[in-house]
Formats: C-alpha cells, sequence, structure tokens
C-alpha cells in the first residue's frame, strides 16, 4: 500500500487514535504520525506503548507541517482544539474529526479553518465499549462504514480522505450532515441511551451489585452492560449536541414503547407476535444482505497488535 499522507497529525490519543495509528501502521499509509494528548499521563503511556512516531506536548507542535490533521477528542472538545491548532496549519492540509456527531462539529471547527486548509469532516461507524491509548487496535475500521460528511470541501481533498479511511479497512459513504446526525440518533445514539437506562433500572433494584442479575443474565443483558460501560465524557458530549435528532427518535421510542405497554397490559398477544415478527425480519434481512460486519467482541484492548 501506498502512502496518502506523508504526516498525519493525531490530536487526542483514544481509542479512535490509537486504532488509526496502528492501522496506519499496518497499511503503511503515512510517513510520520505525530500524536498529543491533553493529559501528560496519555502522553507519557503512548510514548511507553510507542503510540506515534513522536509524541508532543502541545496540539500546535503535532498538527505543524501535517498533511492531515485527525481531531480524536470528545465532540465538546472539538473548538478548543481547533482553536489551538489553527495558527500552525499549512496551507493545502486536511483537517477532519472523528466526531459522533457532525452539526455541531463543523459549527465548533470551521469557523477556525483557515483560508486555504480543506476542512472535511468523517465519522468512523466503529468502536467498542473501552477508552484511553492502550484500548486501540488495527483491525477496528476494517468493513466498517466511514461516513464522509464533505460539507462544501473541495472534492480532490474528499476523495483523498476516502482514500485514507478505504485504506484503514473502511468502506466509505458521503452523507449529508442533517441526514448524518438523523441516521445515527437512531442506530447509536439512542441504542446507547436504551441500554445506560436497562443498566440503570436494573442497577436501581440493587440487584447488579450483588451479582445477581449478572449471575442470571445471559446474553442480551450482558450486551447492554457491554455498551452501558462506554465512556461518560464522550456520550454526555453526543447528547448534548445532538439534541433534537435524539429527542425525535426518543419521542418516537416512547410512543412504541407505550404502545407495546398497552399491549401487555391488555393481553393484546397479536400485536406482540406480529411486532416481534417484523422486528425478527429486519435482523434475518441484515444478516442476508451480507451486512452483519459489527467487529467480533476482541474483549478487552482487541486483538493483539503488529
Ligand atoms: N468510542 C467509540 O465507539 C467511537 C466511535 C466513533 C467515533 N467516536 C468519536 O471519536 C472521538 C474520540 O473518541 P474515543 O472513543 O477515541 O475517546 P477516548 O476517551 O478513548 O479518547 C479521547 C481522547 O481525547 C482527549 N481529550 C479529551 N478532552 C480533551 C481536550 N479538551 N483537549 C485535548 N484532548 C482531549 C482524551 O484525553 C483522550 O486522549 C469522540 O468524538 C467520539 O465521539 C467514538
Ligand atoms: O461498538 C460499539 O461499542 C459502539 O458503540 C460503536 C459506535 C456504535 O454505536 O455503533 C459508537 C459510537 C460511534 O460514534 C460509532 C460507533
Amino acid at each position: 500500500m501506498s502512502v496518502i499522507y506523508n504526516k498525519v497529525a493525531l490530536i487526542g490519543l483514544g481509542l479512535i487514535a490509537s486504532s488509526m495509528f496502528w492501522a496506519m501502521k499496518r497499511g503503511g499509509v503515512a510517513g510520520e504520525v505525530t500524536g498529543y494528548a491533553r493529559s501528560e499521563a496519555t502522553r507519557d503511556t503512548a510514548r511507553r506503548i510507542g503510540l506515534c512516531d513522536r509524541v508532543c506536548d502541545s496540539a500546535a507542535e503535532a498538527a505543524r507541517d501535517a498533511d492531515l490533521v485527525v481531531l480524536c477528542v470528545p465532540v465538546g472538545a472539538m473548538a478548543q482544539v481547533a482553536q489551538d491548532i489553527a495558527p500552525v496549519l499549512k496551507p493545502g492540509a486536511t483537517v477532519t474529526d472523528v466526531g459522533s456527531v457532525k452539526q455541531s462539529v463543523i459549527d465548533a471547527v470551521a469557523p477556525h479553518i483557515p483560508e486555504g486548509v480543506h476542512f472535511v469532516p468523517a465519522h468512523p461507524m466503529a468502536g467498542t465499549e473501552h477508552s484511553g491509548p492502550e484500548s486501540g487496535f488495527a483491525e477496528l475500521f476494517d468493513n466498517r462504514w466511514c461516513l464522509i460528511v464533505p460539507h462544501g470541501a473541495e472534492a480532490e481533498a474528499t476523495t483523498r480522505l476516502e482514500q485514507f479511511w478505504q485504506a484503514l479497512g473502511a468502506q466509505t459513504e458521503q452523507m449529508d450532515v442533517g441526514h448524518h446526525d438523523q441516521v445515527c440518533a437512531v442506530v447509536s445514539h439512542i441504542p446507547h441511551l436504551i441500554a445506560y437506562t436497562m443498566v440503570g433500572v436494573a442497577d436501581d433494584l440493587n440487584r447488579v451489585s450483588d451479582q445477581e442479575v449478572i449471575k442470571f443474565s445471559a446474553a442480551g443483558f450482558r450486551d447492554f452492560t457491554r455498551i452501558a460501560a462506554s465512556d461518560p465524557t464522550m456520550w454526555r458530549d453526543v447528547f448534548l449536541t445532538n439534541k433534537d435528532a435524539t429527542l425525535e427518535i426518543l419521542g418516537r421510542f416512547t410512543e412504541e414503547l407505550f404502545a407495546l405497554q398497552r399491549a401487555i397490559r391488555t393481553g393484546d398477544g397479536d400485536q406482540l407476535f406480529d411486532y416481534f415478527t417484523r422486528t425478527r425480519a429486519v435482523r434475518r434481512g441484515i444478516i442476508d444482505a451480507g451486512q452483519d460486519t459489527a467487529a467480533p467482541d476482541f474483549g478487552r484492548g482487541g486483538p493483539k497488535k503488529a
């Protein structure tokens, strides 16, 4: 595989940035990779495990001379890091991000991008419940989608970023920003909220802590607990910044829930059966279309790095 960007800077060194680094090394798609994390402890860890060719003590130092700068911080921190790197961005460089919400990132970052620098927002639809510099692995993006939201960026810069993500193992698709935020509310944000809520309810019932629920649960509830272990800062920011879309989908969800609640109360077995038959067909359709590309459960930290 050939080098797509000579110098790549990763700002924020958590799950996504570290997975990108190992995937870049696996594919030989970048020359030098620099990195910056806000906390000294994270920078020390990164140096110890060889995460990035050079770990810098400021975002600006990492971004200086970079051909591609990737903002890998929680959505609520995007504006600050964009402001920090803006003065050193070189003409012709591309700035991108991996944030889970796109409209608010565009609003936060675009005003800081200087003339002559491209800004191409992106969002890899891949992750785990783990976070931090030691949680990444090269295979995270394999056969997963990376959504690209060009938002007026030049076609050449957008195409190059798509090639970059494809070299990391992902499939890419361009999407309009509003559509992105709504789709992600449906397939990612509200499912996380439901998992957080279900685990919270179980905890309220005071059974999780004495292991009863865990002990007797099969895969269903365990999957909820995995998702509900995801990073609180990241998910707080997702809901604060994708407020309209998540509230809209949550409204539809509660309507359906009330309908099912009523069917249970009134003993309407046909309604329950028909509903479950319809949802089963959705899952079977995904499998039949060969679209069940979710990463296998690699366990803590993913598979061993190369
Ligand atoms: N985890 C997922 O499943 C997933 C998937 C796709 C996209 N994303 C998005 O990717 C981004 C990063 O997520 P992650 O899972 O890698 O998170 P993470 O918690 O593993 O890492 C975040 C990094 O950002 C740093 N950081 C936090 N605030 C900062 C600030 N103000 N200035 C500088 N650095 C700061 C943290 O120290 C850490 O190094 C988020 O925007 C998230 O929405 C996450
Ligand atoms: O697989 C997981 O653990 C994830 O939560 C990944 C997941 C998702 O909901 O699919 C989470 C947030 C993202 O922005 C993209 C992907």
